[in-house]
């Protein structure tokens, strides 16, 4: 709205919370690469289901515990984080901001949280790594062993503390937004840098197609198993049959994920299946949850169902947008005092002080 008396500008009010980047980014994007970065598969019913599983869960919070201010870091697979928040592995940074994954990476340094670098980035994860987050990498494991071997070999040189096996991907989910819109390619210029091959005998550099394969079995985690001693994260689990058989096969932790409703369309909310898994596993691996956290609130109803961290995706990508470095700084920065808030509010001393008894039951609708 115009300010009387401030001349003819236009001032943006800055967001408050999370969800206010989306439209903010939103107004910045190409509108297919908004689409891009907001869609979900088909009808997008999981990607609503995500948040509103939130939304219907009721904390009932303790009173006069004398906690004092709630600490905030966890440690996660023998690595320290300022916080249970890590940034979800998002590909093509360079569609959200000039600087991508740099100023990610930055932002997650800056932050003190784990940045999963997405195999599909514009930026290496060399130089990812440059800017001195707490990195893990993700992995679409390739057909391709020996290309995949590759990579695993790149990520551990530069520093990754984890790979992060994907699973929930043996094709691409049916974006629609995508087909509407004609966006199947990224812009010229941009690339995935991670698969870049050097041309032989003389010959130009070459970008490999990504393949999500459904030929992927638990027997190429097996093979990652021994070809890496770096703790396995898998991601994208919902069935504790699944989560059973990860852990037998050696899986270090386990991402209850939907992708963020972008593969098959009408799986229930990750939050809303966190306490299968967590009984399927009982404790003997830990556990992260993404989709649909936008709240310090929501971050608490995660905890107390079972998980020890959770991860956002589409809020890093809407600060990106809207800010570069400093928005992915400030969207951290919203979702830390957040929590630490609802922690106080709830007295809770710590992310691990959290337990099941402050869900109780209850459901808002
Ligand atoms: C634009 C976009 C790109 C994504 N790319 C990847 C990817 O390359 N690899 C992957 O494992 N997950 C990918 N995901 C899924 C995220 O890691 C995460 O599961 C999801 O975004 C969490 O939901 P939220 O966006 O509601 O926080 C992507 C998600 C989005 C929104
Ligand atoms: C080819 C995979 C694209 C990255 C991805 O996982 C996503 O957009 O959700």
């Amino acid at each position: 709205m115009d300010h009387v008396g401030t001349g003819a500008v236009t001032r943006e009010t800055p967001p408050v919370n999370l969800r206010e980047f989306e439209p903010a980014a939103r107004a910045r994007l190409d509108p297919a690469h908004y689409d891009y970065f907001a869609g979900g598969a088909q009808d997008e019913i999981t990607v609503a289901a995500n948040e509103a599983a939130f939304r219907r869960r009721a904390l009932v919070p303790r009173v006069l515990r004398g906690q004092g201010p709630p600490r905030l870091e966890v440690t996660v697979l023998g690595e320290t984080a300022s916080m249970p928040v890590l940034l979800a592995p998002t590909a093509f940074h360079r569609l959200a901001h000039p600087d991508g994954e740099f100023a990610t990476a930055r932002a997650a340094a800056e932050a003190g949280v784990i940045m999963i670098a997405a195999m599909l980035s514009t930026v290496t994860i060399e130089e990812i790594a440059a800017c001195g987050p707490k990195l893990w990498f993700q992995l679409y494991i390739q057909p391709d062993l020996g290309f995949t071997t590759s990579l695993v070999r790149r990520a551990e040189d530069a520093g990754c503390r984890a790979l992060v096996v994907t699973a929930d991907s043996p094709a691409l989910g049916r974006n629609e937004r995508g087909d509407r819109n004609g966006f199947h390619d990224l812009p010229p210029g941009m690339y995935c840098a991670n698969m870049v091959q050097k041309g032989r005998q003389g010959r130009d550099d070459e970008v490999r197609q990504v393949a999500l394969s459904p030929d992927l079995s638990f027997r190429h985690l097996d093979w990652l198993r021994e070809t890496t001693s770096l703790p396995i994260v898998l991601k994208g689990v919902l069935h504790p049959a699944d989560a059973r058989l990860a852990v037998e096969h050696g899986v270090d932790a386990i991402v209850v994920s939907n992708h963020g409703g972008r593969q098959l369309d009408t799986v229930p909310a990750s939050l809303d299946r966190l306490p299968l898994v967590a009984d399927a596993v009982r404790g003997q691996v830990p556990l992260l949850l993404d989709g649909g956290v936008r709240r310090g609130t929501d971050v608490v109803k995660a905890l107390a169902l079972g998980a020890d961290a959770v991860a956002i995706g589409r809020p890093a990508l809407w600060g990106l947008a809207v800010a570069g470095r400093a928005g992915v700084e400030r969207v951290l920065t919203l979702l830390r005092n957040e929590l630490a808030n609802a922690l106080t509010l709830c007295g809770a001393a710590s992310p691990g002080d959290v337990t099941g008894d402050l869900l109780d039951g209850i459901d808002l609708k």
